[in-house]
């Protein structure tokens, strides 16, 4: 349904009248598709990436190069003018629930609003689309009558969900839904949008920066490190066999509930990610990820390495066939 091919984005920052603009290369050569009723989860650190995909989806940002095709159409060579039918089937759940909803109007109205935005009906019908529509993501039928600053933070999140689910779309954008949420709400949330995608068929692309939540609800994963996808594959895959030295990191720094498993990635200090993400304005040469990596050698600095086939995954390392299995703790 949706198929992302070498999308690259960048932005050209000015810093004065007479200094010419310099390039960030936020997002480079990333492929993926996404099929009817599935997810595919990207994850990274803060800057990797992530949003400018989803947002370059929502055509919100720029694309430089490559294409979007949402049922075979190139969505990227629409210019200005997205059709109609694409602003409908694809929507978009941010973190921050608050910022997007108008903060006077009652939950009712804006999901109203964005059924008759799409879905041309008469009062009477609409009112009872808006309370099917909130019974669907676990709100109370009072809740209709609740601004958003009546609600708590899961319960704004529904309403986003619901306000999206609206207009009956095909694709959510999901960028970090639940990062800004406690644990169990982060799982109520989570287990809503698994339900609601088994009941109306929906696809993800669902956007966090915790492996272990991508992992719960993505059929496929593709992590990225500046802007690069380092590996790709199905989901069990990548977080419980990850090949690339970056996401083995990742992994090993995730926090998780289970005390257990918790202790053994604490003790896995060699894996642990140390430092910053480099700027995407001075990437380092050849592999970017070689200055943190702890496998690291002169040839990385030399060589940019392509994704390559390992088992159901790809990743992009020239080391792969060398690093140890032993030091996997999914
Ligand atoms: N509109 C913009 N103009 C200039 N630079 C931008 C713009 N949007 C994003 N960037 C830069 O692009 C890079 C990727 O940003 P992006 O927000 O996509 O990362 P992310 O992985 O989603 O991070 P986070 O989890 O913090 O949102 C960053 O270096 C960011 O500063």
């Amino acid at each position: 349904m949706l198929s992302v091919e070498n999308l690259s984005v960048d932005f050209h920052l000015r810093r004065g009248m007479f200094t010419p603009p310099r390039t960030l290369s936020a997002v480079r050569n990333v492929s993926f598709t996404i099929a009817p009723g599935q997810t595919y989860g990207l994850v990274g650190e803060s800057g990797s990436g992530k949003s400018t995909i989803g947002r370059a989806i929502l055509r919100l940002a720029p694309v430089t190069a490559g294409t979007i095709r949402f049922d075979g159409e190139d969505i990227a060579a629409a210019g200005l003018h997205t059709p109609l039918r694409y602003r409908r089937d694809v929507q978009a759940i941010f973190q921050d629930p608050m910022s997007s909803l108008n903060p006077r109007q009652t939950v009712g109205e804006t999901i109203a609003q964005a059924i008759r935005r799409h879905r041309p009906m008469d009062a009477a019908a609409c009112s009872r689309e808006v309370a099917r529509i909130i019974d669907s993501v676990g709100l109370a039928a009072y809740h209709a009558q609740r601004r958003p600053h009546e609600l708590s933070g899961g319960q704004r999140q529904r309403v986003a969900i619901a306000r999206a689910l609206a207009v009956r779309p095909r694709l959510i954008i999901c960028d970090e839904p639940v990062s800004a949420l406690d644990l169990s709400t982060q799982a109520q949330v989570i287990n809503l949008l698994v339900e609601l995608q088994h009941e109306f068929g929906l696809s993800y692309l669902f956007i966090a920066h915790n492996l272990d939540v991508v992992r719960h609800v993505s059929h496929r994963i593709g992590v990225l490190y500046l802007g690069r996808l380092v590996e790709t594959g199905p989901a069990a895959e990548v977080h419980d066999a990850p090949r690339h030295p970056y996401t083995r990191m990742l992994v090993a720094s995730t926090l998780v509930a289970d005390p257990e498993l918790q202790a053994r990635r604490s003790r896995a200090r060699r894996l642990q990610l140390r430092g910053e993400l480099p700027s995407p304005l001075a990437p380092p040469p050849g592999c970017a990820f070689h200055t943190r990596c702890r496998w690291a050698q002169e040839s990385c600095r030399q060589h940019m390495p392509e994704l390559e086939a390992c088992g159901d995954s790809q990743a992009a390392c020239i080391r792969l066939a060398e690093i140890d299995d032993e030091e996997l703790i999914a």
